[in-house]
């Protein structure tokens, strides 16, 4: 019998691929002036009607933003009953929601508006009906119109046990991709 061996996405040190790791040019951008701006604005900016982050959505992660140091963006969530797959466990899609929300934040920060492109998530730990997902989300380089970004979930207290991490490639689009008719 072979003895147990950890699973490789624990043993990995980060969810990025090689298609979520910035190539060699890309480039660590500074927080924009106006987007450190609209975040502190943010529910106003949007509106708010966000799944992820509108505070009146009553089904929704109502993830609060909850600081930002550069373009690092720290942000919560309490998992509610709605949110749950497996009896009293936080469902994976909502978790990737989440990752989603925070990495889209650090987007946001680096200037620009940005929709995601490519989201990959490992899950590490259940995360519990009731508890605070501790969210926090970092910019690795900016190439063309792609922001590489990456981010991770922690329960227990924001330094504890990653339970959740995600990287992802954010697109740069016009505001016309979000007012144009479809
Ligand atoms: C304070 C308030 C905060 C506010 C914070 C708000 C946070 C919100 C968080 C939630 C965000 C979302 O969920 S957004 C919703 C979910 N996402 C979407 O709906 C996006 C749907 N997809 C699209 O609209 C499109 O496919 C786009 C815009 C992503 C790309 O189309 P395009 O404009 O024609 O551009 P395209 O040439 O294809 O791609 C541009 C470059 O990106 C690369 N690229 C495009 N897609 C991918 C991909 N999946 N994986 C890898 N790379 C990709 C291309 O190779 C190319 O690289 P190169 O050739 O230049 O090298």
């Amino acid at each position: 019998m072979t003895a147990p061996t950890e699973s490789r996405s624990a043993k990995r040190t980060s969810a990025a691929s090689e298609i979520t790791t910035p190539p060699p040019g890309a480039t660590v951008p500074a927080v924009d002036p106006a987007a450190g701006q609209e975040y502190e604005l943010s529910d106003e900016v949007l509106g708010n009607e966000c799944f992820g982050c509108g505070p009146h959505v009553e089904h929704g992660l109502q993830m609060k933003r909850i600081g930002r140091d550069g373009t690092t963006a720290y942000g919560e969530i309490v998992v509610k009953r709605e949110h749950q797959g497996a009896p009293g466990l936080a469902h994976g899609g909502i978790l990737a929601t989440a990752m989603d929300e925070i990495l889209g934040t650090s987007a946001w920060l680096t200037g620009g508006r940005y929709v995601t492109g490519r989201l990959e998530t490992d899950y590490l730990a259940p995360v519990p009906v009731g508890s605070t997902l501790y969210l926090k989300a970092w910019c690795n380089g900016v190439e063309g119109r792609k922001a590489y970004i990456e981010g991770e979930g922690r329960i227990g207290g924001p330094d504890g046990p990653v339970a959740v991490r995600a990287a992802a490639i954010f697109v740069r689009v016009p505001m016309e991709h979000f007012t144009k008719q479809r």
